[in-house]
Formats: C-alpha cells, structure tokens, sequence
C-alpha cells in the first residue's frame, strides 16, 4: 500500500528534503538510493519495507515517492537545501518562476494555475509506478502563499480526479520568530478550511514553540530553519514509522483515521516526541515510564497546549527502539492508572499502543541526540482547540478592519471565501467545546 508524499512551497521542500534523509539513513539507503547492504544486515528493515514509500528504478535504485513543487525556484538558491532538491529525478519536481508573496490567492489563482498542469501530471506518473495506492501525505507551511493556497488548489485537483485516495498532511503554523507576514493569519485560516474539507488527518506544529524548544531544550541560541527541519524530521519520521515498517497498529492511512479520529471533520492529533535533546548533551538513559508521561506535559509539545489539561478523544503512542517489554508494562500501567486523564469516554478510556523495532539511527546534518528508544505520542484532545481560538481572534481582528483583502480579492478570491472558513472554524470550535462538557 503506496503512500506518495508532496512537497508544497519553500517550507514543505526543505522540510521534506531533511526527512528523506532520515527516511534514507533508517531504510538503510544511500542519497542517490543504493541500499547500503553492511547497515543493512544489522538493521531490522527488510527488503519489502521500501515499497510503502520508495520505488523501485530499472537500475535497482530506491527512489522516493515524492513531488517536490512550488511556484517559484528560490529553493535552489539556499546552499544546502539547493544542492539536495538537484539531486531529486527532474519528473519529481515542478518549479515555477514566481512566488505567491505570502498570498493564500495568489497560490489558488494565477501562480498556483501556472504549475498545477504539470503538478497533476507528475502525481499521475508517480500513481502509475504504484500497485495499490492508499494515500497523499503533505508537507507544507500554512503561512506561505504557495504552501496554504497552491496546497489547497492542488489538493481539489487531485480529489477531484483520485476521490478513493486519503490525504494527510503535516503543516507548519506560522510564528513570529523567523519572519513572518501579516496576511500569515488569513493564509492559515484559508489553509485550515482546506484541511477539513480534503485531510483525513492533520498534524500542526507551530514555527514558535519549535523555536522556544531550540532555545530552552537543545541550547541553540541562533536557530535557523535547516535546524527546525532536522527536529520536524525526527517527529515525523516517528509519525510515519507505522506506515514505513511492518506494524500491527497503525499500519495504513486508513487504521490511522480509525484508530485516532473518529468525529468527521476534526482531523487534528497533537504530536509530542519524547527525548529530545541536543546531539552533544549528556545522555540520560531514560525509563520508558518517565518519557512516556512526559509526552503529556505542556511544555514538550509541538504546539502551545497540554493534551492532558483538557479530554482526550482518542491517543496512540508509538514505542521505537529496543524496548524491554517489563519495561514497557511497567510504563503502561502508570498510564492508565493515573487519575489526571481525562477521557471523552464514548470514544476511549485508555491509549492505544503501537511497538516498532526499528531501530534509531542518525542522518546528515542532525542535531538531536539518537536515544536507546523513543515515544512519540499522537493525541487526538479538545485542547488543540485554544490554537484555533487565538488563531480565529487575530483573523476576526484583521478581516473586521478589511486589512489586506485587496491582494486577495485581485486573484479572484470573495468576501464569502473567508466567511465560509470562519464558520467551518466556529463550527469546529463550538465541537470541540461540546466535547469539553
Ligand atoms: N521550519 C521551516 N520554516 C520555514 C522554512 N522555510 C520557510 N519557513 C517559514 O515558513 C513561512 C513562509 O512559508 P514558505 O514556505 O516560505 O512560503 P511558501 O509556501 O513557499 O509561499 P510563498 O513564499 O508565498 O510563495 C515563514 O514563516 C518562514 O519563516 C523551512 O525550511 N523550515
């Protein structure tokens, strides 16, 4: 079961570029896709791990089944992330020429239509190299133009010609500390509107909070995005694992909306990822019991809120590494006997776990320490709400004002596109606070 991962705008294309590394280091492949057969013996990856996620080449290679796309080539000029998206097989990439200026309109309008016949026609190459496809996942920020706006025309497009297909995606909030514009809150709101309408699942992470975890977790004073994508990779490859190796939960796109997010239209799990520290820190070998309750606590989120200070819908947690299972019992029963949990109990009482074996291995230009083993935890909670409630105030205050809205209404856009969207938000939070009682 295939699953092909697209890349939108500069954020989704760097971002994604640090994750094929790390994907490449754990499936044992070299960057140009040999497989690295001396790794590969001691790993506990086989050959028919790939398949989900890589494809097979005439010459033997494995290359990723990835679109890398944007409306513009600015990518190419960045030193690193330039020379890694050369390297990638020219039918896996479109690049136009202009970007979308921070405008979610100028992605859906005429930038966004200027690549979109060669973005459909690469995802119909690569849909075509597939046996049985399951899914699109996305990577992209919902700040950009093109990340939020071509995102979601992109997104029509596909649905409109591959309806059986699910899509997730992974999405960049924006924040203040590494620029950002003032039409950022629009775009996010608009790119929102996208994901309840087409994403099985969504799962935000929020520019600032990463930032702040730079700052006061790994000691990087001075982080820059390269080192923001190496962190994003290792969440997400723990994310993916699932659907990258042989796993009895979680094991397609499908088991992950079913196990996860069972309300239509609320398809936002909150991430954590427990250790995470700098490469160079003293490693403490933590007990799988302090890291599993350390991935509830607030300040170890990827976004601003404490999935266990509000009710819990649904939560799986993902065990990697070499785990002993007195261990992992151990760490199981203080879970669920701990009495701060609170359940939406029509849905849940307790977390769902899934183990993988796979082993933890480090990749190029890493900065995080690669631990004996690692949880990630995936919870579906009524408190994301609060990033949906400050992110609908800072629009109402911007959309009352008509601050902007000339650049949006110049490509085509209306008045009632950002109604629409404000209602699917009030619709969502007036859900969540229904789930809350
Ligand atoms: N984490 C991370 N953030 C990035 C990266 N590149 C840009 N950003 C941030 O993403 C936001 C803007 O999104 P971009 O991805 O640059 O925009 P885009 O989707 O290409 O859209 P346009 O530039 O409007 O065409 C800004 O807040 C940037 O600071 C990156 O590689 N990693």
């Amino acid at each position: 079961m295939e699953c092909i991962s697209i890349h939108t705008g500069q954020t989704g294309i760097q971002w994604g570029l640090s994750c094929w590394d790390l994907f490449s280091a754990e499936h044992c492949l070299s960057p140009e896709g040999k497989i690295r057969l001396s790794d590969h013996i001691f790993s506990t990856s086989s050959l028919r791990d790939f398949s989900p996620f890589y494809r097979e080449t005439e010459d033997g290679l494995f290359k990723p089944r990835a679109l890398f796309l944007d409306c513009d080539d600015n990518v190419l000029e960045d030193p690193m992330y330039g020379s890694k998206l050369r390297r990638v097989d020219s039918p896996q990439k479109v690049l136009g020429t202009s970007n979308c200026a921070s405008i979610f309109g100028q992605g859906l309008g005429h930038n966004g239509d200027a690549v979109l016949d060669k973005s459909l026609e690469a995802v119909r190459r690569l849909m075509e190299e597939c046996e049985s496809p399951q899914g699109l996942i996305w990577y992209h920020s919902l700040g950009g133009g093109t990340g939020s706006g071509f995102t979601t025309l992109l997104a029509r497009g596909i649905a409109r010609e591959y309806p059986e297909l699910k899509m997730h995606e992974f999405s960049l909030l924006p924040g203040a500390e590494l620029t950002c514009a003032t039409t950022d809150v629009y775009n996010s709101l608009l790119g929102l509107h996208n994901s309840l309408d087409m994403m099985g699942c969504s799962y935000l992470f929020d520019s600032d909070v990463l930032y702040k975890t730079c700052f006061n977790k790994l000691h990087v004073n001075n982080p820059n995005h390269s080192v923001l994508n190496t962190i994003l990779a290792r969440v997400v490859a723990d994310v993916t694992a699932t659907l990258r190796f042989p796993s009895i939960v979680n094991a397609t796109m499908e088991d992950i909306e079913f196990n996860l997010l069972p309300i239509q239209r609320m398809p936002f799990p909150v991430v954590c990822l427990q250790p995470l520290l700098h490469r160079n820190a003293e490693c403490h070998d933590e007990h799988f019991k302090d890291l599993v309750m350390s991935c509830f606590e607030r300040g170890n989120q990827v976004l601003n809120c404490s999935p266990k200070e509000d009710k819990i819908i649904r939560s799986c947690l993902v065990l990697r590494g070499f785990i002993d299972m007195e261990e992992v019992r151990d760490g199981l029963n203080a879970l669920k006997t701990d009495k701060e949990f609170k359940f939406v109990t029509s849905f849940s009482k307790t977390h769902t776990t899934c183990l993988l074996n796979s082993k933890l291995v480090d990749f190029a230009d890493n900065i995080v320490s690669v631990p004996r083993i690692q949880v990630c935890s995936l919870t579906n909670s009524v408190s994301i709400s609060g990033i949906f409630k400050e992110l609908t105030r800072k629009f109402d205050m911007m959309f009352q004002q008509k601050a902007f809205l000339h650049w949006y209404y110049s490509e085509g856009m209306e008045e009632d596109d950002f109604n629409n969207a404000r209602d699917e938000m009030e619709t969502l939070l007036v859900k969540y606070q229904n789930l809350e009682k």
